[in-house]
């Protein structure tokens, strides 16, 4: 069995023509799907590396509808699919209809909103089930056993950790050792999220970071059978 890779980036950092680029380059270094977080003002649900990444892309004008633009000229240029991380707010905001209408329009085949309680996921999934969206839910090793059963069953593309299907193991990945690890537990995919993001991030320029953000991708795809 083959382990996906599954890098995440956030959207707009340090700008949205470089996450263009960077979309083309990881899908150029084997990417089987890519996570794209949508910058949130209260990212609460990330860590610090992320809070900071999404900060910056907010400082450089990322907004939603930017986003969704610059995703609908570049996702038909690639060939792996892109999975579009959300929190709530500009969800609410814009109606779930109209919000699933205009990321499925930016040629999105999924979406994760990590604060979505899983009470509320039946409404929202028919809005995501009505643009062929396939909405990914999470659960952690501490979530009680009947409700994993109940959100392994809802979830739909892959699950972001247990049973049934394709399971997706993230959080705190970072080398090709771990990665190597992760794939001989049989996992499905590993994600790497924080790390990816700093190669863009501590990069003294876009082109800098691009050519790390490549390295690194290169790196954790070869680590992998
Ligand atoms: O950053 P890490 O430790 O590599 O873990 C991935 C995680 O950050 C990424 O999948 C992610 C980005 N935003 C999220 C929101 C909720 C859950 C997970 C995420």
């Amino acid at each position: 069995m083959q382990t996906a890779f599954i890098p995440y980036i956030t959207a707009g950092d340090p700008d949205l023509a470089t996450t263009a680029h960077a979309l083309k380059l990881l899908d150029a270094c084997g990417a089987d799907v890519i996570e794209v977080g949508m910058p949130s003002s209260d990212p609460y649900i990330d860590g610090p590396v992320i809070q900071a990444s999404a900060a910056r892309a907010l400082a450089g004008g990322a907004t939603v509808d930017a986003v969704l633009s610059m995703l609908k000229e570049v996702t038909p240029e690639l060939s792996c699919p892109v999975v579009l991380f959300s929190y709530l707010g500009p969800i609410v905001r814009r109606g779930a209809a109209n919000f699933t209408a205009a990321v499925k329009e930016a040629g999105v085949k999924g979406l994760v909103v990590p604060d979505l309680p899983y009470a509320e996921t039946c409404a929202f999934r028919h809005a995501a089930r009505k643009n062929n969206l396939e909405l990914v839910l999470l659960i952690t090793p501490t979530t009680p056993s009947e409700r994993t059963k109940e959100i392994a069953q809802a979830s739909q593309g892959f699950i972001y950790v247990v049973t049934h299907k394709a399971v997706a193991v993230g959080f705190g990945i970072s080398t090709p050792e771990h990665v190597r690890q992760i794939a001989e537990w049989g996992a499905d995919a590993v994600i790497i999220g924080s790390t990816m993001v700093k190669q863009l991030g501590e990069a003294t320029s876009p082109i800098e970071g691009l050519k790390r953000l490549e390295e690194y991708a290169r790196s954790l795809k070869d680590a992998l059978p």
